[in-house]
């Protein structure tokens, strides 16, 4: 799919992800939302547990919530933290929405739109094994 994102729109629908994120420990919430090729809007909050190293990043829940919804592949992605501010996806987490976008997966940064090759260049994927 090709049309036009609507950026605002899943901003939007990133932060009202984040105003149900549970970090009590590091009191940093994060939202996350994206557009999937047919059309679907899929969204997470950031998970934390009393064994700090358990806690979930919100790209893991908008990961599940992709399959959960049917599957398909993310066109689009933005994230944010509490003041509603984009983020950049941590490590772990490019590598987790390289596997469900791939390459032309579209971010959004304070910087601008990005592609996932650029935010992760020479990435290890499925096509690798
Ligand atoms: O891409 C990211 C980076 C961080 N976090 C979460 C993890 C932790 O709960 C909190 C502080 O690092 O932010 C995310 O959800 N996504
Ligand atoms: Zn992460």
């Amino acid at each position: 799919m090709t049309a036009a994102v609507d950026w605002a729109r899943l901003r939007e629908a990133a932060r009202e992800a984040m105003a149900h994120a549970y970090a009590p420990y590091s009191k940093f919430p994060v939202g996350a939302a994206a557009l999937v090729d047919d059309g679907r809007t899929v969204t997470g909050c950031n998970v934390e547990n009393a064994s700090y190293g358990l806690g979930l990043c919100a790209e893991c829940g908008l990961v599940s919530a992709l399959h959960a919804g049917g599957g398909g592949r993310l066109v689009a992605f933005t994230c944010v933290d509490g003041a509603g501010e984009l983020l950049m996806p941590c490590g772990r987490c490019r590598q987790l929405l390289f596997e469900h976008g791939g390459p032309e997966l579209l971010v959004q940064l304070p910087s601008g739109v990005r592609t996932m090759s650029e935010l992760l260049p020479d990435a290890f994927g499925p096509e690798r094994l």
